[in-house]
């Protein structure tokens, strides 16, 4: 799905640093030899040490002879629009570092699904559940070996009307609670912000069903998450059999209503325990489409991607992640 060609619209990076040494230890064929790096920095993601983070992960770089980029995104989009212009450079990055949280990722994936560039990450989000799932620890000394030694592995995508996600994408009240998530709070408590909408669109909850159709076989669901990966919402496990690294998608059915029961689903979430629920269903699908008699927020990797009515499906491209070579 190539939306764009026009290159020409991406913001230009701004070189903060270059070094001249040869990268990386010669003579190992485990290491990659990085000459050029593009860094896309969210300094809205995540809270804490972000710049502080950049700056260990810049100096360990360019320490090592990588001539490191740094675009510091200035909208929501930039993100996309710079890994699809490195894409199209004659003498473009050998890497794409994405320094944010996962819809900063969600973002560089859509710019750069079907191309060739390696994708690293530098995860300084919220939740990092897209670097929980490839097993990266996020201390900078391990961001920076994975970008000299980690393995380039095409990850499959789904797309949610036409969009590309990586982990999952969702309706329902986990949508809503994304939706209404405040931007400001969130940037200063972090995953404090998340508990106060949920809180809020819990007291708003109204029961109902969406009509969920998987390859063709109709379902009515409460609420819905369409997982390309295991992990939910950081270390949660929804879909236990679903991997990144394997087409396919798995939709997860919370099929009874009910503001208890969302609840319940909660717990049985953080607790480990929802494959042991009998309301609760996680089937295999290729096609999925999502109704409901009235408009709503879909979230995918954890920001609002699009509205319903939903057409979920498999996407044709990959793009290649650098896993690390330890995973955690
Ligand atoms: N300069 C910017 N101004 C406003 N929004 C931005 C900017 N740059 C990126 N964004 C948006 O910020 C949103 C949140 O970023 P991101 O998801 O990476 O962080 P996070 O929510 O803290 O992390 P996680 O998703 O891991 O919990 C993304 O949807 C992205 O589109």
């Amino acid at each position: 799905m190539d939306k764009r060609t026009d290159s020409a619209t991406a913001p230009a990076a701004t070189a903060v640093t270059t070094a001249t040494a040869e990268p990386g230890p010669s003579g190992d064929p485990a290491v990659r030899q990085v000459r050029r790096a593009l860094i896309i920095f969210n300094r809205n993601a995540g809270g804490g040490r972000k710049v502080a983070r950049l700056e260990e992960t810049v100096a360990q770089l360019t320490g090592a002879g990588v001539e490191v980029e740094i675009h510091r995104t200035s909208f929501a989009g930039d993100a996309e629009q710079t890994a699809h212009a490195a894409r199209f450079l004659g003498s473009g990055p050998d890497v794409i570092i994405c320094a944010g949280g996962d819809g900063t990722i969600n973002e560089v994936v859509n710019g750069l699904a079907g191309g060739d560039t390696p994708l690293a990450l530098l995860p300084i989000g919220t939740a990092n559940v897209l670097a929980a799932e490839i097993g990266l620890a996020t201390d900078t000394a391990t961001v920076v070996d994975t970008i000299f030694t980690g393995v380039p592995t095409p990850i499959h995508l789904g797309t949610a009307n036409g969009r590309y996600f990586t982990l999952m994408t969702g309706v329902g009240l986990d949508a809503e609670v994304v939706a209404s998530v405040d931007r400001k709070l969130k940037r200063r408590t972090g995953k404090l912000a998340y508990a106060l909408a949920t809180l809020k669109r819990w007291t708003a909850y109204r029961d109902h069903h969406f009509r969920v159709t998987v390859d063709g076989v109709e379902h009515r669901a409460a609420g819905v998450v369409v997982a390309n990966g295991h992990y939910y919402g950081g270390r949660f496990v929804c879909a236990e059999n679903a991997r990144i690294t394997e087409p396919g998608l798995h939709v997860c059915l919370f099929q009874k209503p009910g503001r208890w029961q969302a609840v319940y689903y909660m717990l049985a979430l953080f607790g480990g325990f929802l494959d042991r629920l009998n309301t609760y269903r996680v089937i295999p699908g290729r096609e999925i489409h999502i109704a409901d008699d009235r408009d709503g927020p879909v979230q995918g990797d954890g920001d609002i991607i699009t509205q319903l009515p939903l057409t979920i499906g498999v996407a044709d491209e990959t793009v290649r992640i650098l896993m690390p070579r330890t995973p955690v």
